[in-house]
C-alpha cells in the first residue's frame, strides 16, 4: 500500500539520524529511566493512556506509518507527557540496531496486523524468530503484552508462549479475555464495541534466561521518504 507521506517537525518524533547523533535513549530524554517499547502504535492513543499511568518509565512508540506517526506525535504533545517519543521504524529494525540485550522493561503490541489469508501467515509479526529477538532485548523480569481481536492470531500466540519455557504466564491460561485495567487501543475499542472478545497474553521473561544474540533476518527493512531520514 503506498502513503500519503508528510512531513513531521513534532519535538517528539525522533528520525533515526537523531537518534543515532544522541548515542542512545536515555539522551533522548535526558534521563535513564527504564525504555518501554510500543510496537505499530497506530495513533498512539495506547501509549498515551500507558504512559500518564507510568511516569517512571520512558516510552517509545513505533509504526511504520507516516499518518499514524503524525496522529500520535500531535497526542503526545497534547498529553503534556514528557516520557514519551514517536519514531517512523520497522520493530524487528529497531530491536536489531538500536536496542540491544536487556535494554527494555516491557514491549507492547497491540492488534497487530492478522495477517488473515492462510498463506500470509508467514507475515505476521508474532512467531519463533521473533520471540527470540524480544527475548534478547528484554532485560529479565521484562515484559510482553500482546493483544488481538483476531481468534487465530490470539490462540496461536497464547500457545506460542504458553510453551516457551523462557516466559512465566502473568495469567493462569494461555490468554484471556479479562482485560483489567490494561489500557484499550483504538482497534481494541473497535472491536470489543462489535462485541468480539479481546486475546490479551502478558508474559514475563525469567531471571537467569540465557538468549544468544538473534540472526538479523533480510527483507523488513522498508523504504523511507526521504524526510523521515
Ligand atoms: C491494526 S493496526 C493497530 C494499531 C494500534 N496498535 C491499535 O491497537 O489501535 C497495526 C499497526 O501496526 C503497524 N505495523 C505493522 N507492522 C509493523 C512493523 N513491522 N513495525 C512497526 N509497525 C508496524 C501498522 O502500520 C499499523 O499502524
Amino acid at each position: 500500500m503506498s502513503q500519503r507521506m508528510t512531513l513531521i517537525t513534532s519535538p517528539v518524533f525522533i528520525p533515526e539520524a537523531q537518534l543515532k547523533k544522541a548515542d542512545g535513549f536515555a539522551a533522548l530524554f535526558g534521563n535513564d529511566k527504564p525504555l518501554c517499547l510500543e510496537i505499530g502504535c497506530g495513533i498512539g492513543d495506547f501509549v498515551v493512556q500507558i504512559a500518564a499511568r507510568q511516569p517512571e518509565y520512558n516510552f517509545i512508540a513505533i509504526d511504520i506509518f507516516n499518518q499514524g506517526c503524525r496522529a500520535t506525535c500531535t497526542r503526545i504533545e497534547e498529553s503534556g507527557l514528557d516520557n514519551i517519543r514517536m519514531m517512523r521504524m520497522e520493530a524487528r529494525y529497531l530491536l536489531h540496531h538500536h536496542l540491544g540485550k536487556d535494554s527494555l522493561q516491557a514491549i507492547y503490541i497491540n492488534c497487530p496486523d492478522p495477517w488473515p489469508k492462510k498463506r500470509h501467515r508467514k507475515r505476521r509479526l508474532l512467531n519463533k524468530s521473533f520471540l527470540d529477538l524480544v527475548l534478547y532485548c528484554l532485560q529479565p523480569g521484562g515484559i510482553l503484552n500482546f493483544s488481538t481481536d483476531f481468534v487465530d492470531y490470539g490462540e496461536a500466540t497464547g500457545e506460542l508462549l504458553a510453551a516457551d519455557e523462557r516466559f512465566e504466564n502473568l495469567h493462569s491460561t494461555a490468554y484471556t479475555h479479562e482485560l483489567g485495567d490494561y489500557p484499550i487501543s483504538k482497534y481494541m475499542r473497535r472491536f470489543l464495541d462489535l462485541g468480539q472478545p479481546i486475546y490479551l497474553c502478558r508474559y514475563r521473561k525469567k531471571e537467569g534466561v540465557v538468549i544468544p544474540a538473534p540472526k538479523i533476518q533480510k527483507g523488513f527493512r522498508l523504504r523511507w521518504a526521504k524526510e523521515d531520514e
